[in-house]
């Protein structure tokens, strides 16, 4: 179907486009938002939101299939049509019937959603009959979609056969051609390779590299069945590369319905607008937090018990939408503010903010190292609501306490700082981390903990932070080629010497994170706008 592309360095637009006092409802990204408007070209006043179409089945326990589908869109935000092919009779003990909804009216729904709704994404479930997938690829073809997520539901976790063999070689020939994402479990990703044992990471990766030669531009193998280790570790290969998602396990039986919500979860963020591999992260997080939340509720009286995918609206737990998906784009210009600097100067926080986001700053973090606990989160409530009507993330440094007071859309930690892993589950799945790495073994151990960035530095010496190691360019790149993570550089950074870094030409490279080339500076603003203008000169000379 083909779907996103990205540049080595994608510019946030918000700084051009969006007006000071903008604001948006529902807390939706700006870019997110004008890119699903400029498809609204008849009615251009409309926001339209993502939208995902399940093709899949109803299961009457719903815990999985279509009921699961529905349950997964709605908590991360998406509306969600849906296409039933089949009806089923299930509970947690097991499938007691199937009733296969005929081909005809399989394509007539189709239509009627297609041809009406235009979703962005559609996602697949249970497809019982080698018809159906015909008829689907043929809708499809008729109605494009952005993307096309295949989760190749063969047989049910209770062991029942949900799609026999023909249904098989249609997935091969057919759907995975057209798929962006397929997400096979290992009996799934077996089947389809004609009974290949899977037994090992390794079997899964080169179960992974086989499905890619069906036709899907991504293979997700789900390793939640692999025997042997204490973690739950999923393979994402992308035709090149290998992508490794680990988590603890959730010691729970309530894991039904865990396939369907996680595919359900990927196409809901492709259709927010998030690549793949970022999309794959997110959903990932969202069901481990779904599944620790639920591992204790009690329903029905078989092995495998359904999960709850609306924890907010029950504890408050962290697990719902961010205000902000995050887009590595943001890190182009990253302000860090500093408490001396503002005093130096004469200057509220909140002024420093604006005048910085005014100039043409992506992402703010408030570093306030001497604040007292109430004047920050008073000062990190005021920075919020400017840096929402501007588009702008708005991330603590070190406080997780203050970021989980204010709201606010992540928080950078460093490496004596609480670490990451317990971060991620205090804030949940969608807030923003970053992780400051000076070495290979700390990028790698980010990725493991859940951060969405690295932090790098000091790539040049600084007054700003005490005893701080510089690890030069060199140091940098390092740390970058170590990790899939996008990178920010930090530490001296400012006009001079802007261009030295954003040239190492480094694809995850995304940005300069800067304190006092900004803040320790008369005019703010005069001096962000500079230093934007030189990163996007060296951005047009990259690309
Ligand atoms: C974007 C970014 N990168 C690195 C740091 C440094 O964080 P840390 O190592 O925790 O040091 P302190 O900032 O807490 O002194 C950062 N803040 N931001
Ligand atoms: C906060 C911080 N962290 C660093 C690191 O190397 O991780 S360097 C640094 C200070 C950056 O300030 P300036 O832009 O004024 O040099
Ligand atoms: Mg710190």
């Amino acid at each position: 179907m083909g779907f996103y592309c990205s540049l080595v360095y994608s510019i946030p637009k918000n700084i051009c486009l969006l007006k000071p006092g903008f604001t948006l409802a529902g807390g939706h990204h700006f870019n997110q938002v004008s890119k699903i408007k400029a498809r609204m070209q008849d009615q251009p006043d409309k926001v339209r939101v993502p939208h995902v179409l399940t093709v899949a089945g109803s299961d009457s326990g719903a815990g999985a299939g279509i009921q699961a589908d529905l349950k997964a869109c709605a908590a991360r935000g998406v509306y969600c049509s849906t296409v039933i092919t089949a009806v089923t009779a299930q509970n947690t003990v097991g499938v007691q019937g199937v009733n296969v909804v005929p081909e005809e009216f399989v394509a007539e729904q189709l239509k009627s959603v297609l041809s009406d709704m235009r979703p962005d994404v559609v996602k697949t479930g249970m497809l019982p009959s080698a018809g159906i997938v015909n008829i689907l690829c043929q809708s499809l073809q008729e109605f494009p979609v952005q993307a096309l997520v295949v989760d190749p539901v063969m047989v049910s976790t209770s062991g029942d056969v949900l799609a026999g063999s023909s249904v098989l070689a249609s997935f091969r020939d057919k759907l995975l051609p057209m798929a962006d994402v397929v997400t096979p479990n290992l009996k799934e990703a077996s089947a389809l390779l004609g009974g290949m044992l899977l037994e090992s990471l390794a079997d899964m990766r080169s179960a992974a590299k086989s499905i890619h030669e069906f036709g899907p531009r991504y293979v997700l193998v789900k390793g939640g069945d692999l025997p042997v280790s204490s973690d739950a570790v999923d393979v994402l290969y992308d035709g090149n590369d290998f992508f490794e998602f680990r988590a603890s396990r959730v010691r729970t039986s309530n894991t039904h319905g865990t396939g369907c919500s996680l595919a359900s979860s990927i196409a809901a963020e492709l259709a927010k607008g998030l690549p793949v591999i970022s999309a794959v992260k997110v959903a990932k997080r969202f069901i481990e937090s779904a599944l620790e939340y639920s591992k204790d509720i009690h329903i029905g009286n078989g092995r495998q018990g359904p999960f709850d995918h609306l924890l907010k609206l029950k504890n408050n737990a962290p697990g719902l939408c961010a205000a902000y998906p995050f887009d590595p784009s943001s890190l182009f210009l990253y302000a860090v503010t500093d408490w001396r600097m503002n005093r130096k100067w004469g200057r509220s926080i909140t002024d420093a903010v604006k005048a910085a986001i005014e100039g043409g700053a992506t992402i703010v973090q408030l570093r306030e190292k001497e604040a007292e606990t109430g004047d920050f989160l008073e000062s990190a409530k005021a920075c919020l609501e400017i840096c929402r009507q501007y588009g702008v993330p708005l991330l603590i440094n070190d406080r997780v306490d203050v970021a989980l007071a204010c709201d606010a859309d992540g928080v950078h930690v460093g490496q004596s700082d609480m670490p990451a892993q317990t971060v991620r589950a205090l804030l949940g799945p969608d807030k923003i981390i970053g992780v400051s790495c000076k070495t290979p073994e700390q990028a790698q151990q980010a990725w493991a903990d859940g951060a969405d960035y690295i932090g790098s530095g000091g790539v040049y010496p600084t007054n700003t932070k005490e005893n701080n190691r510089t690890i030069g360019l060199d140091g940098l790149k390092t740390v970058c080629s170590a990790s899939k993570l996008p990178v920010v550089a930090i530490g001296g950074i400012g006009i001079s010497n802007a261009h030295s870094v954003m040239e190492l030409q480094v694809p995850n490279l995304r940005g300069v994170a800067v304190v006092s080339a900004l803040f320790d500076r008369e005019s703010i603003v005069t001096e962000t706008q500079k230093l934007h203008k030189v990163l996007l000169e060296s951005a047009v000379k990259v690309r």
